[in-house]
């Protein structure tokens, strides 16, 4: 007998804003709440069948099972099921005080465009809180497996809820809606089979509406392919991924009987809730084990940079009763992972050959996560690799993808290096004067406004024998630059005889700015790549890559920043100026200043100047100046 008496609590402030928005909005999709709950009763009976295999202590007295319990006098529609129940801590935690849906992580982070939270709410579904949009009072009759007796929760979904001790329930939950007025329709018979033939037909367990079955299909992943239909597919999809409205954007249907048996369907969702602010989506695939569900969300059958994908997999090799630890030891559970894996990516690989377009389109949105696959996936590296696609110089904005393959397709046989180059973004890179060199020889570069992308290809290194390299880096070697393809001792200093002298101004202005850069820069030389701009900044050779040094330094404050090379060009019209000017002593401070600022744009277009004020007072001390020398007569 519970001590407790009746309690009461208020919602926590996300799910009364959802409640909100649910029982006023008018949001024409009411029977997404049936398919909510019906789904919470599943997975309530998964998490018993989960224990009663891995506990011998628990048993299935009762067939497992979902009943709908409509009640047309009274207006009550009930649905009940004989799973794990509730303890009176877990009901509080569960629905009430403790944000649970990715939808409710949502509406935490939502900028309060009603419309668009409704939308989005109707897409992806908000678990038990949509019983609101059908009842004005829910009542959630529930025991535990753990406890001898049970509790009633009660809400009219304005504010609070309450809790109070219920006896003679049996293990399980029942979730009775009492309806709103205008929505008798949800007790007619016709009507709710007409929804759960709808939404639940993939239910693993029964559903009976009275003493009717009410789901009574096959598993559709036993079918032979050629037996099912695109809305078989979408049905099964949308079950699996909680939507009652979209399709899929692709599928798989893998069967298997040697040298193991198994049977799957993957799906690819249309949109990646990660990009839309969602979070880390992480949903896991269902296992089965001859029809039977062992998990319904096995995190370790795809890697975690595919994990956007639903699916079910069923092996009649799985044992049954098997713990998460040990599945990762089992033989035929690696191997079905192997081919799940590569089944992915030549699909992919397929797609991207046959309609590229189509393929970019899957890329723009889960390109994201397959990229992490560089660094995580070493067997599979070369071929997710060939599905990576960033923007290049070769088009004309950063939507327009290109794939490593295509680029040296179009690169002239004596380019031994894949370039690319970082920055702050799209607009910063194509203006950044290290490209001028690539642009006079017509040779392109990957342009990397993204930091992630830039990790990943300084992780790749290389792609069919072609080093990738930042142009920012001083150890970049053009095509037909022989000298530096050859960096013998020998070679370097001959290189280094057959350089011609500078010119005594030259070497004088780069004295001058070292002396004022000498804090900041590791030194300052002569450039060979750029045509216009006065200078660019370098990376020492084997320094990490700037867009890579700023991610690590993000994570970590005390990250030392590699000093850069200043290349300064003598052919540009201010340089040969400060040339001229370098024989005249009183001139040295001025050509400081120039250098100082000089400095600072050049970090600016990369993207790692940190002193804005200084700049900004640096540049309003050079024009006051000017203004002077412009209106000699002002006092
Ligand atoms: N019928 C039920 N039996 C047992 N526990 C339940 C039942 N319905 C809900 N719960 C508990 O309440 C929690 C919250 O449910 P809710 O439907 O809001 O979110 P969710 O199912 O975790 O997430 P989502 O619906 O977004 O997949 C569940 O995680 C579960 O622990």
């Amino acid at each position: 007998m519970n001590e407790k008496t009746s309690e009461k609590f208020t919602f926590q402030a996300e799910i009364k804003k959802l409640l909100d928005l649910l029982s006023h909005s008018l949001y024409q999709n009411r029977e997404i709440a049936i398919r909510e709950l019906i789904s919470n009763a599943s997975d309530a009976l998964d998490k018993y069948r989960f224990l009663a295999l891995t506990d011998a202590s628990i048993k299935d007295e009762q067939p497992l099972e979902i009943r709908l319990e409509p009640d047309t006098e009274n207006r009550i529609l009930g649905i009940c099921d004989n799973g794990v129940g509730m303890t009176h801590a877990e009901l509080i935690e569960n629905i009430g005080t403790i944000a649970h849906s990715g939808s409710l992580d949502f509406l935490k982070n939502a900028d309060g465009d009603e419309k668009e939270e409704v939308s989005l709410i109707g897409k992806f579904g908000v678990g038990f809180y949509s019983a609101f949009m059908l009842a004005d009072k829910v009542e959630v009759l529930t025991r535990s497996y753990q406890d001898e007796s049970g509790w009633k929760w009660e809400s009219d979904g304005t504010g609070s809820f309450t809790i109070e001790p219920q006896e003679g329930l049996e293990r399980g939950t029942s979730i009775r809606l009492h309806l709103r007025k205008d929505l008798d329709e949800f007790t007619n018979d016709t009507r709710l089979k007409f929804i759960l033939n709808k939404y639940s037909t993939f239910v693993p367990y029964p559903i009976k509406l009275g003493e009717e079955l009410v789901n009574d299909q096959p598993p559709i992943w036993l079918e032979p392919k050629t037996q099912l239909t695109q809305e078989q597919y979408d049905g099964f999809y949308q079950y699996l991924a909680h939507n009652g409205e979209e399709q899929a954007r692709w599928h798989l249907h893998l069967s298997s009987d040697s040298p193991f048996q198994f049977h799957s369907i993957l799906y690819c969702p249309q949109s990646n809730m990660e990009l839309m602010g969602f979070g880390r989506t992480e949903h896991g695939i269902s296992l089965c084990a001859k029809r039977i569900l062992v998990q319904n969300d096995n995190r370790d059958l795809l890697p975690e940079y595919l994990r956007f994908i639903y699916g079910l997999v069923d092996s009649a090799d799985l044992p049954l009763n098997i713990s998460r630890e040990s599945l990762q030891d089992n033989t035929i559970f690696r191997k079905i992972q192997k081919v799940l894996v590569k089944r992915v990516l030549s699909h992919l690989a397929s797609m991207a050959k046959d309609d590229e377009e189509k393929y970019l389109e899957f890329y723009r949105q889960f390109g994201s996560c397959l990229r992490e696959g560089i660094g995580t996936d070493f067997e599979n590296r070369d071929t997710i690799a060939k599905l990576l696609r960033f923007p290049s110089s070769n088009g004309t904005s950063e939507n327009e993808l290109v794939s490593l393959e295509a680029y040296l397709k179009r690169a002239d046989e004596s380019q031994k290096q894949i370039y690319y180059l970082g920055g702050n973004d799209y607009n910063t890179i194509t203006k950044n004067p290290n490209l001028e060199i690539f642009r006079k020889q017509g040779i392109e570069v990957f342009y990397l406004p993204d930091p992630m992308d830039e990790i990943v290809l300084s992780n790749l290194m290389k792609f069919e024998d072609h080093d990738i390299v930042s142009i920012d880096s001083s150890d970049v070697k053009l095509p037909g630059d022989t000298d530096k393809e050859e960096d013998s001792e020998e070679k370097s200093e001959k290189k280094e005889e057959q350089k011609e002298p500078l010119s005594p101004e030259f070497e004088k202005v780069i004295s001058l700015f070292e002396e004022e850069l000498k804090d900041d820069v590791e030194s300052v030389t002569k450039s060979d790549r750029l045509t216009d701009s006065p200078c660019c900044l370098v990376m020492p050779e084997g320094a990490i890559s700037s867009q890579l040094q700023k991610v690590l330094s993000m994570n970590n404050k005390d990250f030392p920043t590699t000093k850069r090379i200043l290349e300064i060009n003598p052919d540009a019209e201010l340089i040969k100026r400060l040339c001229t000017l370098s024989s005249n002593a009183d001139q040295h401070a001025f050509i400081k200043q120039c250098g100082r600022q000089l400095f600072w744009n050049a970090s600016l277009m990369t993207g790692i100047a940190t002193s804005p004020e200084e700049i900004t007072s640096n540049i309003q001390n050079m024009m006051e100046e000017l203004a002077q020398k412009r209106s000699p007569i002002i006092t």
